[in-house]
């Protein structure tokens, strides 16, 4: 295991680069990032390996948008990396423009060069406006932009932040070209630390969860570890485990946190349930509304529950 760096040694935070990424805007409102080292990585697998292998403190990386939904090769490398936690999230809201280099119109364009989640985001402008253009999928919008100058792509234009100019002499050919003006992407921080941040009522537990072999019904016995204990979800995604047709995981964000008896009590429950659950974490969530759930799902209900099963089983005299 790699050695645990000085208590005073400035910290590295991975995130996909090249500067000016949304990513990158995600780590700015990182408050233990400040001042601290940035490392722009060209992929999740890279900021992820950086973090297991000590090279990095942390990572910020893409996990959920609004419009395109879940990051899978985030979602799949979490699930396949074992040891990381998130420990954090940041909302960033999300809009695009098209560019090009200097002099292109847009009736020149015939091929698009994005990252696929920010492509997956705008393709209802981009049939619309460029209705026989291909797309070169691209390690991020950054480097798709920067591609365009350096003579490595083949691409026409590139879908890219709008703060792509102040690093880039490119033109602007058409601004918001995003699906949904009011598009977010959810970024998460991911550190090797096993220690859990502490409940703030406005918590959220995301976790991997595996169902048992054939049988019917899985599904819905996964859900009732949840609903049965009063756990609300904000997300759930089916990933392919891999190895055979048919064999998924799921991804889920629960509200509320590890400490939460009544969330303590479903991962009991799903880990008697299923062959594999993967804690990865529990954490404030980005808007601080704080989880609203029934009076019955209480700590104190929980509490008092246990402790009158405790009485069933001592051999105590029964109060009159
Ligand atoms: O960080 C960036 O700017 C990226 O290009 C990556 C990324 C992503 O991985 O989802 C980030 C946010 C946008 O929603 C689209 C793309």
């Amino acid at each position: 295991m790699p050695a645990a760096p000085a208590d005073d040694a400035p910290r590295s935070y991975s995130f996909l680069g090249p500067s000016g990424t949304f990513t990158e805007v995600a780590l700015g409102q990182v408050e233990e990032a400040r001042g601290q080292i940035w490392k722009p990585v060209s992929n999740v697998g890279e900021a992820l390996g950086d973090v297991l292998e000590g090279r990095s403190t942390a990572a910020v990386i893409a996990i959920e948008n609004s419009v395109d939904g879940g990051v899978s090769v985030a979602q799949d490398a979490l699930a396949t990396m074992p040891g990381l936690r998130i420990v954090g999230e940041v909302l960033v809201p999300v809009n695009f423009v098209l560019v090009a280099r200097p002099g292109t119109r847009l009736e020149d364009v015939s091929v698009v060069n994005a990252h696929p989640v920010a492509y997956g985001q705008c393709h209802l402008w981009l049939d619309a406006k460029l209705p026989t253009h291909g797309h070169i999928p691209a390690s991020s919008n950054v480097a798709a932009a920067a591609s365009l100058l350096d003579g490595t792509s083949t691409a026409d234009a590139a879908v890219a932040p709008p703060g792509i100019v102040n690093h880039y002499d490119l033109d602007v050919l058409a601004e918001n070209i995003g699906d949904n003006p009011n598009a977010v992407t959810r970024f998460v921080v991911v550190s090797r630390s096993r220690e859990i941040p502490a409940r703030t009522g406005a918590d959220k537990t995301s976790l991997i969860v595996e169902l048992p072999n054939d049988e019917s019904g899985s599904l819905l016995g996964m859900l009732e570890q949840f609903s049965t204990r009063g756990v609300n979800l904000s997300l759930i995604e089916s990933r392919p485990i891999g190895d055979a047709l048919g064999r998924y995981r799921f991804v889920i964000d629960a509200l509320g946190h590890i400490e939460d008896e009544r969330m303590a009590d479903a991962l009991l429950g799903l880990r008697r349930f299923s062959p594999n659950v993967i804690f990865l974490g529990s954490y404030p969530s980005a808007d601080r509304t704080a989880v609203d759930y029934h009076s019955r799902y209480n700590d104190e209900v929980f509490i008092e529950a246990r402790d009158w099963l405790r009485g069933l089983l001592s051999a105590e005299p029964l109060d009159d």
